[in-house]
């Protein structure tokens, strides 16, 4: 195949921008060269002098030297226009922005198919770890049932931190900011934002399924507290924040992401810290796991440059799953055992429960274990980000996750005692 010697942009220095700089410094034999780098603020101090820094995006954007934008600002609205000027420029793009890409992905194969340019974002989800590009080639075919993953570094980071060392929240947080895990608003990362667009991402080239924000009931660690520790390592288990795809009847799959308990033998277990982890289990194949760095400069800079190279190779996506005759709708038809803890008693009267199967009525605290439908917990979840501290699936494997909850036989029999 042809293979071409790109001009590179570089938009936003920061964590990863400053990083692909350095590890792009390491893979001489990588077929690009930096022409500008531009940053936002004049003012800022920056670890690394570079002469071919300016604060002009239209430096980049609008050269005429210049092939190639690498995207890594912090500001999606901003991306989304820099992505569409790149594009009517006659420029390929590369970005880890996952919030711009989840929340216009239509657009951005429509702008793709107009412009015929086009842009990989393999950085914007696991940092390392090549699921994006994993999941267009490799498992282009229908045997693919479930995609469930730890994709959010910080939130991992954390959880690990408090677990492993009785580090507080707010410290294991900050070491996550300071080690550059975390997103500019970290907010983004500890509710569950961030692993809520990868899930978006990953549901396109795993399944062919665009899905919506709005369609996926996602929450986070915030509210995570000693006792939640303690009841999870009273039974050998750890808390892990996933996100999970997995393909119901009637060629649907349903959307989540949320705190989990997990069972020392579940692949999940052991991956900590910044790790990410993505389960991809299909017919056949049964489960296979995909572990590395998930987030943090160098890793993520090593996901950008792979996709740089992919271009000087005329890689692209074919989004090869939505040229499906009949790609998957979304379904909130499932049930899921949930644990809720909250601190006012009367809490439990705005838990859409179908089931309840344990509870906890405490001095400090409550908890109740229950089964809910996940298109409960959507039509509910301003109220449960309000009155519920924390939340989390029972146990990840299908005991937890029942997905033929309309046929009652088969209900019954997976309803069984998780421990
Ligand atoms: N950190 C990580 O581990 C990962 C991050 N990502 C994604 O990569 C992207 C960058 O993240 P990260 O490097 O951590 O973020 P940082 O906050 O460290 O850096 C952002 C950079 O963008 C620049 N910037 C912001 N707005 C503009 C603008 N309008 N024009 C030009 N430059 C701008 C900032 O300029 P200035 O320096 O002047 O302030 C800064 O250099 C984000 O989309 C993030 O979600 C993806 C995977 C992993
Ligand atoms: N903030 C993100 C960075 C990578 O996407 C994370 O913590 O995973």
């Amino acid at each position: 195949m042809k293979h071409k010697k790109l001009k590179i942009g570089i938009l936003g220095f920061g964590t990863v921008g400053q990083s692909l700089y350095e590890v792009l410094q390491k893979s001489p034999s990588t077929s690009a060269v930096i022409e500008k780098v531009v940053a936002r603020n004049p003012n800022k101090k920056r670890n690394i002098e570079i002469k071919n820094l300016s604060f002009d995006t239209r430096e980049i954007t609008e050269s005429t030297e210049i092939d190639t934008v690498v995207e890594l600002i912090n500001d999606d609205i901003e991306a989304f226009k820099i992505l569409k000027t790149a594009f009517e420029n006659g420029k390929n793009v590369v970005s880890g922005n996952k919030k711009m890409i989840a929340e216009n992905l239509q657009k951005i194969i429509d702008l793709q198919n107009q412009t015929g340019q086009s842009i990989l974002y393999d950085a914007s989800a696991c940092g390392s770890i090549p699921v994006i590009r994993n999941l267009e080639e490799y498992y282009d075919n229908d045997l693919l049932q479930n995609i469930t993953g730890i994709l959010n570094g910080s939130s991992n980071y954390i959880l690990t931190q408090m677990y492993r060392h009785n580090k507080s929240y707010n410290e294991a947080l900050t070491e996550a900011q300071e080690k550059g895990f975390a997103e500019h608003d970290p907010v983004f990362d500890v509710d569950g934002f961030d692993a809520m667009y990868k899930l978006i991402i990953l549901t396109l080239h795993g399944f062919g399924t665009i899905a919506k924000p709005k369609d996926i009931f996602f929450t986070g660690i915030s509210g995570i507290s000693e006792s939640d520790i303690r009841f999870a390592r009273e039974k050998g288990l750890k808390i892990k924040l996933i996100a999970h795809a997995c393909k119901v009847p009637g060629n649907k799959v349903a959307l989540f992401v949320m705190p989990a308990f997990v069972e020392q033998k579940n692949y999940l277990y052991n991956v900590d810290d910044e790790f990410n982890g993505v389960i991809i289990e299909g017919d056949a194949y049964d489960k296979q796991l995909m572990f590395g760095k998930g987030a943090g400069g160098h890793p993520t800079g090593s996901a950008v440059l792979s996709d740089i190279s992919a271009l000087s190779h005329q890689y692209k996506y074919e989004y090869k799953k939505l040229h499906l005759p009949k790609p998957p709708g979304v379904s909130d038809d499932i049930l899921l055992k949930l644990y809720f803890r909250y601190e006012k008693p009367e809490t439990i009267d705005i838990l859409p429960l179908q089931t309840i199967e344990e509870q906890y009525v405490g001095p400090a605290f409550h908890y109740t274990v229950g089964t809910v439908k996940l298109a409960d917990l959507l039509i509910n979840s301003e109220n449960l980000r309000k009155f519920v501290s924390f939340m989390a699936l029972r146990n990840i494997s299908k005991e937890s996750i029942i997905t033929h909850y309309a046929n009652k036989k088969h209900y019954r029999q997976q309803l069984i005692p998780v421990d």
